[in-house]
């Protein structure tokens, strides 16, 4: 069978193809036992046959030979549920597994692929009732062990379904927390992007007007960093920044915010903290980077600082306006020559 992109990308998948394999293979083993106690012989060989099968193609899975695996499955099922009907009746309801397909063929198959085969599929279960109509069983067993059977095999259809949507819902939902968590971070430094920071920060600012609390914001730029860069290399700058995100981390509070506000520019934000703190806070990171020995950790002989520009918040402000001022406060540090703090009030 032909595999699409979609499922091969997602081994999740595989696992869990794997794991149904097991699981028909015990729900086999039990219909060997049923059908050797309501003297059915051949169709209790049939299960050790679909045993083997299942064995197959958990094996298959687990050695990557996905093809064959899905191979296996479908004969197992398509044939075991024919057999099953042929000998002992439709109402034994072994074609209840013919359904599992669907959302297996839904999930896997690109959707042309997915409709041929449905159709297919649909052709043979409508194919395997009509023969029912016409065909007596070959080995009828008995009406209240066909109820049993047909009660067994629909509670085992109903498990698998169940089992697979939770899977299912627990797959999608792990897929969406990491997609929010890859669209709020930024990749390198793992600090939130511009975007997500921004959205906290307008919160915040919301909180502290509502709660009429000082809040201050820090933007911290790397001076000469181009320099390092042509000094040693973009791959080592790429260091210094993840190095960084984690320094200046280590000096904020649980609830502060940080995150990477442009290629060497970061944005630290504290709630409820007023300028004069916020100040002694940047004057700690920067005086904490300074005095970092980046030769023991980057291999490279560097001496890496900060200018760092704070402003508080002031009534009424607006994003903008405060960050324009901690920008102004920057500037003022680069051309004061820089490794410096300043502070700028409204
Ligand atoms: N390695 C690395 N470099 C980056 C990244 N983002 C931006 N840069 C570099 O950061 C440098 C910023 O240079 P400039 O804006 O001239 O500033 P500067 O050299 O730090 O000088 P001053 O800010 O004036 O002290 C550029 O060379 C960018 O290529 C990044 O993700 N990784």
């Amino acid at each position: 069978m032909e595999r699409s992109k979609n499922s091969e990308q997602r081994p999740q998948f595989w696992q869990v193809a794997r794991r149904c394999c097991q699981l028909a293979a015990i729900v086999d083993i039990a219909f060997f036992a049923i059908f050797m106690a309501l003297d059915s012989p051949i169709l209790a060989w049939v299960n050790v046959v679909s045993v083997a099968m299942y064995a197959w193609a958990f094996y298959a899975f687990g050695q990557r030979q996905n093809g064959l695996a899905i191979v296996l499955v479908w004969t197992e099922v398509l044939v075991h549920s024919a057999l099953g009907i042929i000998l002992i009746g439709w109402d034994s309801g072994f074609h209840y597994y013919l359904l599992m397909f669907i959302p297996a063929l839904a999930v896997t198959m690109r959707l042309g692929y997915a409709i041929i085969l449905l159709v297919l599929l649909w052709a043979y279960y409508v194919g395997l009732y009509a023969t029912s109509l016409y065909f007596a069983p070959l080995q009828p067993i008995s009406a209240e062990a066909l109820i049993g059977v047909n009660v067994f095999n629909l509670s085992v259809v109903f498990g698998m379904f169940s089992y697979l949507g939770f899977i299912y819902v627990r797959t999608v939902s792990s897929a969406n927390r990491k997609l929010n968590r890859l669209a709020s971070t930024d990749g390198l430094t793992l600090l939130h992007n511009r975007r997500h920071l921004t959205e906290l920060t307008e919160a915040e600012i919301t909180r502290s007007e509502r709660y009429e609390k000082p809040m201050s914001v820090l933007l911290i730029d790397i001076d000469h960093f181009k320099l390092i860069n042509d000094l040693f290399g973009h791959l080592k700058g790429d260091e210094v920044l993840q190095h960084l995100a984690k320094l200046i981390r280590m000096e904020l509070r649980q609830h502060d915010l940080i995150g990477r506000w442009g290629g060497e520019e970061f944005l630290v934000v504290l709630p409820e903290t007023d300028i004069t703190t916020a100040e002694q806070v940047a004057e700690r990171i920067r005086a904490a980077i300074s005095s970092f020995n980046w030769s023991d950790n980057l291999k490279k002989d560097m001496t890496v600082t900060l200018s760092i520009g704070v402003s508080q918040l002031a009534p009424n402000e607006t994003l903008n306006r405060i960050l324009n001022r901690a920008d102004k406060a920057l500037y003022i540090s680069k051309s004061c020559g820089r490794n410096r703090v300043t502070r700028l009030e409204k």
